[in-house]
Order: structure tokens, then sequence, then C-alpha cells
């Protein structure tokens, strides 16, 4: 069987041996063109590598498409391991937290295909505005924290993920509601490109450790951080809006750039403990498997 799907501008088909949805280790190949969705199957190689990459592409002289820019490439990644982490951990009947971000797309995509062909019955829990709609535009059931308090898996993104499996998250501003879905969960699964694995939290995301603020308080708590550890705590101003970024919370946002490694639970504790800080992006101890997709379309999972 040969499923055909459209992400955005790339085009994906899997290519797999039954009537099961595919997983990450089935044929995938991307492409640019929306022409390639209207090929018929016999117009498909029979056999292809698992990832076309652009080398291979140019020999390929019916989808002709390029992939060149690095982002493209991250994209791959993402989408390879929004996908297998989906196939591997998403089952019928479940409660699913779902993320915000980029990558989360991709598994949200993913779960619909599958929910079109195995009738999965899940309900998602949302993390964000984007979230829940991303959610209602999939056809998915959406729910909330008060019909369902206790989630069976989440899967969500992350902006760096260190040997331990510790995270920075909160560069799109949504890590409140986002660890309070990964403190309900029974499984937090994160998902990311390569760019995203690190020894150290600090080494690949150097804006600084996110940390949602109430907004009468974001001066005193920006002075107070800075007192305590050093580094400089800048308040996120919006880029299309004057003043500040306002989170789906009502809050303010304080990026923490830190310098030097860090006991993060210490850190942690101490930040928590600062009148005015709601929430920081360090998510310690939470994350049960870590899913970096690589530009070839190769998956690499950490557990801990
Ligand atoms: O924490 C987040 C939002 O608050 C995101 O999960 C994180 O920023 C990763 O996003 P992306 O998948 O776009 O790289």
């Amino acid at each position: 069987m040969t499923n055909v799907t459209l992400f955005g501008k790339f085009t994906i088909i899997l290519f797999s041996s039954s009537n099961r949805p595919t997983n990450v280790r089935s044929w995938i190949k991307l492409s640019y063109s929306r022409r390639f969705c209207e090929c018929s199957e016999k117009e498909l190689p029979k056999r292809q590598p698992r990832l076309l990459h652009q080398k291979q592409f140019s020999h390929s002289s019916h989808f002709a498409p390029s992939f060149s820019t690095m982002s493209d490439l991250d994209t791959i990644g993402k989408i390879a391991a929004a996908t297998q982490a989906v196939n591997e951990n998403i089952k019928a009947g479940q409660i699913v937290g779902i993320g915000s971000g980029s990558t989360i797309v991709f598994a949200v995509k993913r779960i619909a295909e599958r929910n079109k062909v195995e009738n999965l019955n899940l309900i998602c829990i949302p993390t964000s505005f984007q979230a829940r709609q991303l959610i209602q535009e999939n056809g998915l059931t959406l729910g909330s924290l008060e019909t369902n308090p206790e989630i069976d898996v989440a899967i969500d993104g992350a902006d760096e993920v260190d040997s331990d499996i510790n995270l920075i998250k909160g560069g799109g501003g949504c890590l409140m509601q986002e660890k309070i879905i990964a403190s309900c969960a029974k499984e937090l699964f994160v998902i990311a490109d390569t760019r995203k694995d690190s020894a150290t939290l600090g080494t690949k995301w150097t804006r600084g450790v996110p940390i949602e603020v109430l907004p009468m308080a974001y001066r005193p708590v920006q002075l107070k951080i800075e007192q305590m550890f050093g580094g400089q705590a800048n308040l996120r101003m919006a880029s299309n809006k004057a003043g500040p970024v306002v989170t789906d919370n009502g809050n303010f946002l304080i990026d923490w750039i830190f310098e030097g490694v860090q006991d993060w639970h210490k850190v942690d504790s101490h930040l928590m403990n600062i009148p005015g800080v709601i929430e920081t992006g360090l998510f310690l101890n939470m994350t049960k498997a870590a899913y970096f997709g690589s530009p070839d379309g190769k998956v690499i999972v950490r557990t801990k």
C-alpha cells in the first residue's frame, strides 16, 4: 500500500507492505512539488532508500525537487521524529496531551492519519491555543483537564534536550500549560530534530531559560534572577505588536541567559521561589524518551 500525504508544502510518500499504518522505517520521500501527489502508484519507484537525499532526488527526472536549505533538512528530521514517536506510543482509547511548536504539527497530522485508518478514539488535551486549533483542524476530539485530569501520554517538542533528557522549553511561549499537561501525563515523549540534542543545557539553545512571570512583577523578578544567578534576564518583546509577548495565560516571559554549567534542580527550585514567577521552562526528570530526527530521516531515541 502507498500512502500519499501532504504536509503543507511538503509531500510525503509512505510505502508499506501491508494495510497497517506505516512507521518511520517505511520509505519516505519528500518533495516540494504538489505534482508528486498526483502520481499513480506505478509511477513510483518500486524500491527506494529509506529517505531520498538531495543528491538522489537530482537523479529523479520526475520529481525534481530541491532540498537545499537548512530548514528543509530540519523539517525532514522533525517529521521523522514525530512520525516514529506517534507510531510507537499512541494507542487506541488514550487521553493524549498535545504539545506546542512546529514539530508537534507533524505529530498531530500523523495521529489524524492513523485515526482515520484505526479509529483510535482518542481524547486530546491541548497545551496552548495553537494546540487546541491543531486538534480541531485535524478532526480529533478536544478534551480538557477538567474532564480528563489524568493523561496517558503527552507528546511535545523542546528547545534543547540534554544527555539526561532534561529539557529547556518555552521558546514558543507555551511552557506553563505544557508543564501542567506533562505533569498530568504518565509518559512524556519529546520530538525534535537533531539540532536540539545537546550534552548540557545552554550549549545549543542560547536564547536562555524561558520563565513565565506575572506582569506586575516582571521588573523585580528580572533583578532578583540577575542578583541570584548572574547572566541576563530579558523581557521577551513581541515582534508584531508593540510591547512584550503576552502568553496564552496573560503573563509575560523572561528569557534568562545564563553563564556556565548549572545545577538545574537547585536553580529551578530557587526560581520557583521568587514571588511573581509562575513557571519555568526547565522540564527536569519529566521525559520518558526523546526522539531526534536527522536530515536523512533516521531517528535516534534516547531513554534514561
Ligand atoms: O516549548 C515549546 C513551546 O513553548 C516548543 O515545544 C519548543 O519551543 C519547540 O518548538 P519547535 O518544535 O518549533 O522547535
